[in-house]
This record gives C-alpha cells, sequence and structure tokens, in this order.
C-alpha cells in the first residue's frame, strides 16, 4: 500500500517534469499502480486506516507525486453535503475514477479558486492565496482498461482535478496565486 514516505515532496525534481503518456494496453505494473493510487485516497479517508498509517486525507494523487513520470491520476472526491441522514443530500462521494492520459479539451472563460486556499500532498507547508483556475473543465481520459471517456466537470470537481493535471506538466498549485493580488480581490472569479 502506498503510504506518506512514498509521496515525494516539493524540491524533489521530478514534480517539475512534465509526464509521459501512457500507452495501451497497460502493463500489469501501471494496472497495479492506478489500483494503490485509488486505494491510497480511500484509505485516507478512513479515519481508522488515515490514524493508524498517519495519511493525509487525500482527494486526489498524481504518479508525479511517486516519482512516476506517467500520466496518471486518481481522485476520490468526497460529497461536501453528504448526509447519511438526509437522501436528498445526493452520494457519499461524487467521483471515484482513476484517469489515463487526461486533457482538458475545453473550459470555462468564468474563473473560480477555493476560498480557503489549496494544500498538496507533497508541500509540507501553508501557502496562502486564492489558486485561479477555470469554474468548468470538459476533459478527455482513458480508463484503465483503454475505454475513451469525455466528462465535464464544474466547481470543486473541477478544482481537484486541474490540480491533479496541473501535477504531470510540472505545474504546483501556488504557481498560480497571483503575487500581487493573492487573495483575488481584484478578479471576477467564483469562490467556492
Ligand atoms: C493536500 C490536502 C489538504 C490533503 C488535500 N485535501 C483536501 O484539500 N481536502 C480533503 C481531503 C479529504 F481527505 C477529503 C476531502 F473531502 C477533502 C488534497 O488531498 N489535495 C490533493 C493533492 O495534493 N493532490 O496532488 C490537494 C487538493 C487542493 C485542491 C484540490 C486538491
Ligand atoms: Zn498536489
Amino acid at each position: 500500500m502506498i503510504l506518506m514516505k512514498d509521496i515525494i515532496r516539493e524540491g524533489n525534481p521530478t514534480l517539475r517534469e512534465v509526464a509521459q503518456e501512457l500507452s495501451f494496453p497497460l502493463s500489469e505494473e501501471d494496472r497495479q499502480l492506478a489500483h494503490d493510487m485509488l486505494e491510497f485516497l480511500k484509505n485516507s479517508q478512513d479515519p481508522q486506516i488515515a490514524e493508524e498509517y498517519n495519511l493525509r486525507g487525500g482527494v486526489g494523487l498524481a504518479a508525479p507525486q511517486l516519482d512516476i513520470e506517467k500520466r496518471m491520476i486518481a481522485v476520490h472526491i468526497p460529497n461536501p453535503d453528504f448526509d447519511e441522514e438526509d437522501a436528498k443530500s445526493g452520494p457519499e462521494i461524487t467521483f471515484s475514477e482513476v484517469m489515463v492520459n487526461p486533457k482538458v479539451i475545453s473550459h470555462s472563460v468564468q474563473l473560480a479558486g477555493l476560498e480557503g486556499g489549496e494544500g498538496c500532498l507533497s508541500v509540507d507547508r501553508a501557502v496562502e492565496g486564492i489558486v485561479i483556475r477555470h469554474f468548468k473543465i470538459t476533459v478527455t481520459y482513458f480508463t484503465v482498461d483503454g475505454e475513451a471517456k469525455k466528462k465535464k466537470f464544474k466547481g470543486y470537481d473541477a478544482m481537484v482535478i486541474q490540480h491533479e493535471i496541473d501535477h504531470l506538466n510540472g505545474v504546483m498549485f501556488y504557481d498560480r496565486i497571483d503575487p500581487k493580488d493573492p487573495f483575488a480581490q481584484k478578479k471576477d472569479i467564483v469562490l467556492l
């Protein structure tokens, strides 16, 4: 199983590399990697397992964070409004998938950012400021079995996916904080 010690931290040059596309069919090794990445996210969101193995609760992970320069990301996004007492609150998990060779093929003009800023499993410090991203994105990607997919994301899910795809291109979240206006007071952005 993937542990925090397997996640490389800022300063490791791999985090600034552009990762390579995978070809299909995936090798057994790449299929195992995909499984392990998604399992890490599920483990990290399980209070018992996270405590036992000292895992930071993660919603997304990109292969370069494991020092593997391949275009593969895993996301396991809880529904912030989920309430087990209220069936109307929707599913517990909004999106859970390993995305191979993901690509943003179009996006909204409208910008957005998480009001509380962002962090990163590879960054052991707080970096303040609004990370400016697209409010809506359309993404093509392949599943582990090589099935081509195209999906639209908006809001929080779109933020997570953009954060992970950035890792495939050597971009860190703080690269997208405007140093002259870190709290984006002068920008027309949707605060999430
Ligand atoms: C860096 C960290 C703070 C751990 C961040 N988690 C997070 O923002 N909230 C969270 C965690 C949960 F477990 C369940 C939940 F619903 C919400 C995260 O996983 N990432 C992923 C990452 O570092 N990928 O490389 C950072 C997020 C910042 C915005 C998008 C992803
Ligand atoms: Zn990250």
